[in-house]
């Protein structure tokens, strides 16, 4: 379990991290979800002992990871967005190198397993300078899994990926939580894409942690007046529904602004009532639109 309480972050003049509290339960997969220089980096740095917070406290399993480094990255592994490998080595040679470094038992049998989960069979004796991004990434990912660590930490993952890489890297994720039941706690910028892997979400803006919680609560919170595209042939003609006039009518369709989610349902029953419903889309329920609704709500503080 990761827990992170009051860690503030000043360097010199600049406030990087601002009172930023949570905690990620063990087992789970936590979006860190932020625009660019909102302090996810510098979150995942002090959570992993590479810098010390100007104030607050953070435990990994009970440990302190700036006094106790070394055992906590004994059970964590972290994927930054330089992946850390060596450009005039092979991908083999590199995780044969931090192998040994690390102190990985069987190491031989644990490289071909990532080799195979990561499919790098075909490349693994290039040398990692003529390797695609995409390709980095696998490899990256692959050295940071050697000691199979139970918590990861995965910076921007996807950045610079195309989308059979981006798609592969979610379903790594996915099956490291599903099968080795690993924490993961991932940070992007692009909230979309985490959208198919992440439980819970903790968004920032400008150091400060401003929304937390999963997709349903989050959406609940700030799908506050809905908008509906309702498809469909109403034998009548469209007209007033449950108090509300149809704005944008053509003759298959309507769309319905309303004041409270609470009228989506009644809407919908007597629209079924009058007509035939192919269709009905609640728009700006997307993730991608709430977090647009999330930094246009906290953009002044
Ligand atoms: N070593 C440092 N010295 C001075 N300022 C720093 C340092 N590291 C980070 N910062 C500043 O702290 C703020 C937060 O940076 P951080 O890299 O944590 O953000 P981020 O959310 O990870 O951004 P990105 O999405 O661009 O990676 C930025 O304004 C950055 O310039």
């Amino acid at each position: 379990m990761i827990e992170v309480r009051n860690i503030s972050k000043q360097f010199k003049v600049h406030q990087a991290l601002n009172d930023v509290s949570f905690t990620v339960e063990q087992g789970s997969v936590t979006g860190l979800i932020g625009p660019n220089g909102s302090g996810k980096t510098t979150l995942i740095r002090i959570m992993n002992g590479v810098l010390g917070a100007s104030d607050g406290q953070v435990s990994i399993n009970g440990l302190d990871p700036f006094r106790e480094t070394e055992n906590v990255l004994a059970f964590c592994g972290t994927l930054t967005e330089q992946s850390g490998l060596y450009e005039n080595m092979s991908g083999r040679d590199n995780l044969i190198f931090f192998a040994e470094a690390f102190g990985v038992q069987r190491a031989k049998a644990r490289i071909d397993e990532l080799v195979d989960l990561f499919e790098l069979q075909e490349y693994q004796h290039r040398k990692v300078g003529t390797y695609s991004t995409g390709m980095k990434k696998r490899v990256g990912l692959a050295r940071v899994l050697l000691h199979r660590p139970s918590i990861l930490f995965l910076d921007e993952p996807t950045n610079g990926l195309d989308p059979d890489g981006i798609q592969m890297v979610l379903r790594i994720i996915r099956r490291l939580n599903q099968e080795e039941h690993m924490t993961i706690l991932v940070s992007s910028h692009v909230l979309s894409q985490l959208s198919a892997v992440c439980d819970r979400y903790i968004f920032m803006e400008k150091g400060r942690k401003v929304e937390e919680g999963t997709e349903q609560e989050i959406i609940n919170r700030y799908l506050t007046s809905p908008r509906i595209e309702v498809e469909a042939t109403m034998a009548n003609g469209w007209q007033t529904v449950a108090g509300y006039t149809p704005e944008m009518v053509s003759a298959n369709k309507a769309v319905f602004q309303l004041q409270t989610r609470e009228d989506i349902p009644l809407l919908l029953r007597q629209l079924t009532e009058r007509g035939q419903v192919y269709q009905a889309r609640i728009t700006g329920s997307d993730l991608e639109s709430i977090y647009f609704a999330i930094r246009e709500a906290h953009h002044h503080e």
